[in-house]
């Protein structure tokens, strides 16, 4: 364990890396749960931790600290420039083989063309990933916990150490501390923020359709919370973990904000090779028994507006998997995707890697999928600048994850919401279509904001 790090062989410097190395080294540790190593987190006083669970629960991962930070830069297409850095890095590492794999975890704004006015999301940059200094990854039933850390100096036995102890410190803090509170925040007060707004936006869309100026586009909303209390992230992140058993469950934190959600839609997941999406449009609430449960998915089934805002999902997804993969499967009807709180229509897609084809190349060319951009893309994003007018910030973009060997998993960041101490917004919005009714565009909000609402305490009943 205690490697001589100035031992390790050094690494050729160009003019676009400095002389670097990215060191990792894995232990495994017992009795932790997530959670618990999320909030030790916060208890050195870390304001940069992330968490994601996947939907079905096979894998969780928390990020304490950076070890690194990728951004984007202007005048560069984001999703290539943060894969061409994160390959630089990975050029560098410096592994043995019992160390996990080092990983990369952010998100994209959802429009990088987004206005430049003053709003919640300021201090997110268009593109915003880091490796963490402290990595936890809860898989197949086993705690693994690495430090990552790059340096640029020859000098880093010392530094290495002391990341020794601080990891030690984390882990016992996580071992011994007492358990989240399941208590909800106390609510003060819930604002539908331009609510005519959105319904005019919606009604005139649809007339814009009608008149044959785009096929389909989606509108968002939000909603602004106030709590009494601040509210701490890790408490969010219980709530969504115990409610949301079905989706995927994130959290990002960048200082004060935090950004977190509960979300059912994979966008893509690279695994050994093959490719995974979903295609998740078209929606209807649960019912309130067994039986009207499956009356409301019936009804989703048949329901030819739905079924058109989720055919073009599936077109566009399959023309990505056509372009990317060596060859692709996909459903031929949409199945039902039940969640906690809402019924979505859904095609799984599946694919072989074409040779050249790594996951930032799938969420370059995926985002926005017709689930939350339109169709055609460009004049949808359009539209959704004119007519909505509204930041959407990391809503209904994609956040996840990376590693060195090009493993990954991305979701699309809708169900979420950003908290901000005694803060929070919500967002949520809907697939418009020739045959939209504002009215019930809004009532559908409502159910998507449901996840959101429950994890905050707030009413379900719009
Ligand atoms: C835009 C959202 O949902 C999308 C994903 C699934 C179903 C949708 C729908 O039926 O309108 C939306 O396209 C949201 O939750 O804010
Ligand atoms: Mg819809």
């Amino acid at each position: 364990m205690n490697r001589k790090l100035t031992d390790l062989p050094s690494r050729e410097t160009t003019a676009a890396m400095p002389h670097v190395r990215f060191f990792t080294e894995t232990i495994e540790a017992g009795g932790i749960s997530p959670l618990s190593f999320f909030e030790a987190g916060a208890l050195i006083n870390d304001s940069h931790r992330f968490y994601w669970e996947n939907a079905s629960k096979t894998m969780t991962l928390v990020g304490i600290g950076h070890a690194l930070t990728l951004t984007d830069e202007a005048g560069t297409d984001r999703f290539d420039a943060i894969e061409t850095k994160w390959k630089h890095y990975c050029d560098a590492l410096i592994k043995e083989d019992k160390d996990m794999d080092p990983v990369l975890f952010g998100g994209f704004s959802f429009d990088e063309k987004r206005s430049s006015r003053p709003s919640e999301w300021e201090k997110f940059p268009n593109a915003l990933f880091a490796v963490p200094t402290f990595q936890l990854k809860i898989e197949n039933g086993k705690t693994l916990v690495a430090i990552n850390f790059v340096s640029e100096e020859s000098e880093t036995v010392l530094q290495f150490e002391a990341l020794r102890k601080q990891r030690d410190q984390l882990i016992h803090m996580a071992q011994v501390q007492e358990s989240v509170s399941t208590e909800k925040p106390a609510l003060v007060s819930t604002k539908e923020l331009r609510k005519d707004h959105y319904l005019k936006a919606v009604k005139q869309i649809t007339e814009k359709i009608q008149k044959g100026e785009a096929e389909k586009v989606v509108i968002a909303r939000k909603l602004a919370l106030k709590f009494e209390h601040p509210i701490r992230p890790v408490a969010a992140l219980q709530s969504v973990s115990n409610e949301q058993r079905d989706s995927y469950n994130f959290g990002m934190e960048n200082g004060t904000q935090f950004f977190f959600g509960a979300t059912p839609e994979r966008l893509i997941e690279i695994k050994d090779g093959q490719a995974f999406s979903a295609c998740v449009a078209g929606s209807i609430k649960r019912g309130s028994s067994a039986d009207e449960d499956q009356q409301f998915g019936n009804e989703l089934l048949e329901d030819k507006k739905n079924r058109e805002e989720h055919q073009y999902v599936v077109d566009m997804i399959t023309g990505v998997f056509d372009s990317l993969c060596a060859s692709f499967t996909a459903a031929t009807r949409p199945k039902l995707m039940k969640v906690r709180d809402i019924q979505h229509l859904h095609t799984p897609v599946q694919g072989r890697l074409g040779d050249e084809s790594g996951i930032f190349q799938f969420v370059k060319a995926l985002h926005p999928t017709p689930a939350l951009g339109g169709v055609p893309t460009p004049v949808a994003m359009e539209l959704i600048r004119q007519e909505e007018d509204l930041d959407r910030g990391y809503y209904a973009a994609p956040i996840g994850w990376t590693d060195a060997s090009g493993n990954g998993e991305f979701a699309v960041a809708i169900r979420s919401a950003l908290l901000e101490q005694k803060n929070a917004w919500l967002y949520a919005g809907g697939g418009i279509v020739a045959d939209s009714v504002p009215t019930q565009e809004y009532d559908e909000t409502w159910v998507k904001f449901r996840p959101m609402l429950r994890a905050l305490g707030g009413s379900l009943n719009g």
